[in-house]
């Protein structure tokens, strides 16, 4: 374990210090994958925010530098890094939300599945760590594929309660294109699950409303969709998206600990356990409180387009549900 506190500019950081503390509660934040395409960006953003008091950067390798880097921004966190297995429990102890982005991305050609092999294994050595260490903690899931590596964790802590978080803010950027609206205004809620047809946007429900045409709702529902793919692609190799997942799990963190301390009607799309429909597992709008989940609410009106669409995502979110369920009680 190594730790550094922010250096230098001592004074602005005192006074940035004393304005972001005064009333916040401590907060533990942990970071597993932290040295990542994701996990570091996702840190910087961590430290960011001055709901967090503590920020524990956790990987397998190459934390010390990453650590040593971010803890330089004079913000309010007090920044650790941790490297190895055996350093695992200081990372995680004391945490309020956990956020994991640990695990291999896919490269082009490959669907979020073909991930499993490796990425359900790492997710349900971390967990079985989380349930030891924290076991209250709120833990937000980044690793692919986030159908199966949601249940994974909840068959590893059920009674802590599992929580993923999905981000919407690729419907929301492509809708405000086409709606020509603000896309800071917009807010779209993405249902279902994490993977192609599973991944199903709202745009019924979409605001401010814009009355789209049926032919670019389409368009739009595929492109976000397809919206992981297009960053793969792009990246030709080189990984996926990793600088808007980390902006995604940073709001959706912060949204955590926003619940924590007590702010009213925080409400984000995650993918959590349901009754929403049949499925154990299912990504809707849920209210965040003191307790992580204090409610998921239910889908509202859908168009005759989305019933159509809900309908054909559940035979596999079944199966990755399913998958991971079974993977976590064999192994
Ligand atoms: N849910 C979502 O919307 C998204 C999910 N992802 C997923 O996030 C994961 C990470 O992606 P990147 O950051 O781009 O990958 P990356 O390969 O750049 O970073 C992954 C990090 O995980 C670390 N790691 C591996 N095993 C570990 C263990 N047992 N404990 C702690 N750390 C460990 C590695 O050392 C590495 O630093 C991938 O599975 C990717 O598919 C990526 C984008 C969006
Ligand atoms: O596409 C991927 O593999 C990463 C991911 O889940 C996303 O960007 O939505």
């Amino acid at each position: 374990m190594f730790r550094s506190v922010a250096r230098s500019a001592a004074g602005k950081h005192l006074l940035r210090r004393g304005y972001a503390t005064e009333s916040a509660p401590d907060r533990k934040v942990a970071v597993l994958g932290a040295a990542g395409g994701i996990g570091q960006p996702l840190a910087l953003l961590m430290k960011l925010n001055p709901l967090v008091s503590r920020l524990a950067l956790y990987d397998i390798a190459n934390t010390p530098g990453v650590a040593a880097d971010v803890s330089h921004v004079n913000t309010r966190s007090e920044v650790a890094g941790y490297v190895g297995e055996d350093q695992l429990k200081q990372a995680l102890e004391g945490c309020d939300v956990v956020i994991i982005p640990a695990g291999v991305p896919r490269k082009p050609g490959m669907t979020r599945d073909d991930l499993f092999n490796i990425n359900a294994g790492i997710v349900k050595g971390l967990c079985a760590a989380i349930a030891k260490y924290c076991p209250n903690a709120l833990v937000n899931m980044i690793s692919n594929p986030v159908n199966s590596t949601v249940p994974i964790a909840a068959e590893v802590f059920k009674k802590a309660g599992t929580y993923d978080e999905k981000s919407c803010l690729v419907a929301k950027t492509f809708y405000a294109g086409k709606a020509k609206v603000n896309v800071a205004d917009v807010n779209v809620p993405v249902v279902g699950g994490h993977a192609g047809i599973t991944i199903l946007p709202l745009f019924s429900q979409a605001t401010p409303k814009a009355n789209l045409p049926e032919e670019d709702i389409k368009a739009l529902t595929k492109r976000t969709q397809d919206g992981g793919t297009e960053v793969v692609e792009a990246k030709a190799g080189k990984g996926s998206a990793t600088l808007s997942m980390a902006y995604a799990g940073a709001i959706f963190a912060d949204a955590c600990l926003k619940g924590l301390n007590g702010v009213p009607d925080v409400v984000e799309c995650s993918f959590v356990q349901s009754t929403v429909t049949e499925l154990p597992f299912f990504a809707s709008k849920v209210r965040l409180g003191k307790n992580g989940v204090e409610e998921v609410m239910g889908l509202g009106p859908l168009s005759d387009y989305e019933q159509a669409g809900l309908e054909s995502l559940k035979p596999e979110l079944k199966a990755s549900i399913e998958k991971g369920i079974k993977f976590a009680n064999q192994n």
